[in-house]
């Protein structure tokens, strides 16, 4: 419960609290927590109680606030829980509410390093099947390692920023040589990202038990994906430019203190993982994501089936030593259920675009210029319900970009 008056069905309940970066006309970005449709001002609430490192939410970037570690991350949460639960501080917060429709919302994490997992065996399966339709879909490593590959950390960019349609390099399947030009195989990718607060050590792989020490929490992500580039680049190095051109991340980012009301056991693995991924508490989230194109809806894919859990994912990426860094973002892959309407991305929605979507009378298959595509998402408690535990949204216009050469 809380004394701030939260409209039903917002995914920004009293025990929420996301962090984000907010702008409110002319004055410096800085941190804010969400709850119901309004921003708290961290940095002047902080100050007034005279709290040790109210300047950390005075700071265009989680970063430094991060960078401290699980035990402050833990004493934030407890302190933000009183404030909007406790009457008594009514006075104190109330005059540094601001109304969400009037900020703007930027990154909220400076991003360090970006890593993108392919941890969905329903998606890996079906793009095995659209890519590879020869071969056994699953490859050999798939179920013995969380497969991966590093992205590109400096496009990642805000909800709500418009994404230029990319050109490149791509080969139609009857003709010989390649041409330059726009892509017409224009993809989304809807994910799951994990914020890497605390650095780890170069050299010093981190274990599976050590996941919440180094993550903080989690955003969506829509990695945008240009497929006609990526199939005729990637073999045999992996994804490059038909991926790097933009990924764009929500603005709130909820903490694994949050979420924990949402986490659900790993299924079993077969065949069983190594010792260095295996452990006793791995965990997935019970969310479900919303993927709207022009305000409808196209899917809804589940996250708590994916294979791999998000602690191993960490300890796959520095099993070689590679550390991680405040702001690394890494991004579970691509979601999709076993439903045709659970599909992560419209490669799989339309099977390779052989088999539109009609959405609102119009046969749709990849992203025309003009297309907005939104993702949004909720946790579910428990007890079933979603308990005002959303993650919000991530939103994208497509603009035309330019001219072929
Ligand atoms: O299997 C392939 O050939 C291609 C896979 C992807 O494009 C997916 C990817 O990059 C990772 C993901 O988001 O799941
Ligand atoms: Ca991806
Ligand atoms: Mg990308």
């Amino acid at each position: 419960m809380s004394w701030i008056d939260i409209p039903d069905g917002s995914p920004f309940g009293p025990e929420n609290l996301p962090l984000g970066v907010f702008r409110h006309g002319d004055e410096e970005p800085r941190v804010g927590a969400a709850i119901g449709d309004q921003v708290i001002d961290l940095a002047p609430v902080a100050s007034a109680q005279m709290l040790d490192g109210a300047q950390l939410f005075a700071q265009p970037s989680l970063n430094a606030f991060l960078a401290l570690g699980r035990p402050a991350w833990r004493a934030t949460r407890n302190w933000l829980l009183d404030l909007v639960s406790n009457s008594a501080e009514r006075d104190t917060v109330e005059p540094h509410l601001i109304p969400q429709s009037a900020v703007g919302m930027q990154l909220p994490v400076e991003v360090a390093d970006y890593v993108d997992f392919y941890a969905s065996e329903q998606h890996a399966t079906n793009l095995g099947r659209l890519f590879r339709p020869d071969s056994e879909p699953l490859l050999p490593n798939w179920k013995h390692l969380p497969v991966g590959y590093h992205g590109r950390a400096g496009t990642i960019v805000a909800s709500g920023t418009d994404i230029v349609r990319p050109s490149g390099q791509r080969k139609a399947s009857d003709a010989t040589v390649p041409t330059y030009g726009r892509s017409q195989r224009l993809d989304i990718e809807v994910e799951l990202g994990y914020v890497v607060g605390t650095p780890s050590t170069l050299g010093k792989p981190v274990s599976v038990e050590d996941f919440e020490e180094h993550v903080y929490g989690v955003v969506l992500v829509n990695d945008w994906s240009a497929r006609d580039l990526q199939a005729w680049e990637y073999v045999p190095l992996g994804p490059f430019l038909g991926k790097s051109f933009a990924t764009s991340i929500s603005p709130w980012v909820v903490s694994l203190d949050a979420l924990a009301a949402s986490a659900v056991p790993l299924p079993a693995q077969d065949p069983p993982v190594l010792p260095y991924l295996a452990g006793k508490n791995l965990v997935n989230y019970d969310i479900t994501f919303e993927v709207y194109l022009n305000g409808h809806l196209v899917s809804s894919p589940p996250y708590r089936d994916l294979y791999w859990s998000p602690a191993q994912m960490l300890a796959h990426l520095t099993a070689n030593g590679a550390s991680v860094r405040t702001g690394d973002l890494y991004a579970s892959g691509t979601v999709s259920g076993p439903e045709k309407n659970q599909r992560g991305s419209f490669i799989e929605l339309t099977w390779g675009g052989r088999e539109p979507l009609l959405v609102n009378g119009k046969h749709h298959t990849f992203l025309e210029d003009g297309d907005e595509l939104t993702i949004s998402a909720w946790a579910r408690g428990s007890d079933g319900s979603r308990l005002g535990l959303g993650l919000g949204e991530v939103t994208g216009r497509i603009t035309p970009g330019s001219r072929d050469k």
